[in-house]
């Protein structure tokens, strides 16, 4: 099987500052890829990278057929910590901006047909006239992720789209998020163990370097010596164990 997505010996800087060094991944069809790592580890970067965001110092991003010859072939939900409550944008303006490309902003017929039924799929077609600043947190990250999907992407990146979202609508999100991973790939960032030891298949870990786990079982010791700390939660038998699958 070809990967979707192939990264080689990917170095990223700011500054002639390195944040990613010698980084290498592959993304297949179907997976679900969860990332962790401390703050400023440089998951964002990493996403920035793929998306063609960031030019790399060195190495190279190869992307498969699947992902080529698409007008948008990766969706992406960006991190959003702070929103200008006074914006004025409506929730359905958001979701066909998912549709510029090169800055242009022409949404086709088909493009405004898919957002209203991205919209009734999410349950928010009628706050589609309001503005984004008007919105919950829950609203807010399902407008994101209409206006992720709007172009029928292969692969979905998401970059902690948990935040300002209540534990109901975060169960919600992600069994959206496994639903669609029965079609699509994704990559998720995330702070939360609970989300990536129920609904992500695999783990990648990011601290400069990234040390991938072909599973979603990953051990303290595991994270400690790739100097890797997150929040330790342990379910289950193994006291030692974290990020097992698990129902709560
Ligand atoms: N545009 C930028 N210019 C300069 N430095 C940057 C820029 N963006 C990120 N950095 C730095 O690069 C490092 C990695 O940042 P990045 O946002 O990729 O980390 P992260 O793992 O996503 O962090 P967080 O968990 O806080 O979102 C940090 O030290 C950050 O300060």
């Amino acid at each position: 099987m070809k990967p979707l997505v192939k990264i080689e010996n990917l170095t990223c800087a700011y500054d002639k500052i390195p944040v990613l060094e010698n980084v290498n991944l592959e993304v297949n069809e179907r997976d679900f890829l969860g990332v962790i790592g401390p703050n400023g580890g440089g998951k964002t970067t990493l996403l920035k990278a793929i998306l063609g965001l960031l030019k790399p110092v060195k190495g190279k991003i190869v992307f498969g057929s699947d992902l080529q010859g698409r007008k948008k072939p990766i969706g992406y939900l960006p991190q959003v910590r702070h929103i200008d409550k006074k914006f004025p944008i409506t929730v359905f303006d958001v979701v066909l901006s998912g549709s510029i490309m090169n800055g242009i902003y022409r949404p086709s017929a088909e493009e405004r047909q898919k957002a209203e039924q991205l919209l009734v799929e999410m349950g928010i077609l009628d706050i589609r006239h309001k503005a984004i600043g008007e919105l919950s947190g829950g609203q807010m990250q399902r407008v994101f992720l209409c206006r992720a999907l709007l172009s029928d992407p292969k692969l979905l990146i998401l970059d902690e789209p948990d935040t300002f979202v209540d534990n109901r609508f975060e169960g919600e999100l992600y069994e959206k998020l496994r639903a669609l991973n029965k079609e699509i790939a994704i990559i998720l960032v995330s702070h939360d163990v609970g989300t990536i030891s129920t609904y992500v298949k695999t783990i990648a870990c990011v601290n400069k370097s990234l040390h991938y786990h072909p599973s979603n079982i990953i051990t303290q010791e595991q994270l400690e010596g790739y100097n890797c700390p997150i929040q330790v939660i342990t379910h289950g038998e193994v006291p030692h164990t974290v990020l097992q699958y698990h129902h709560h």
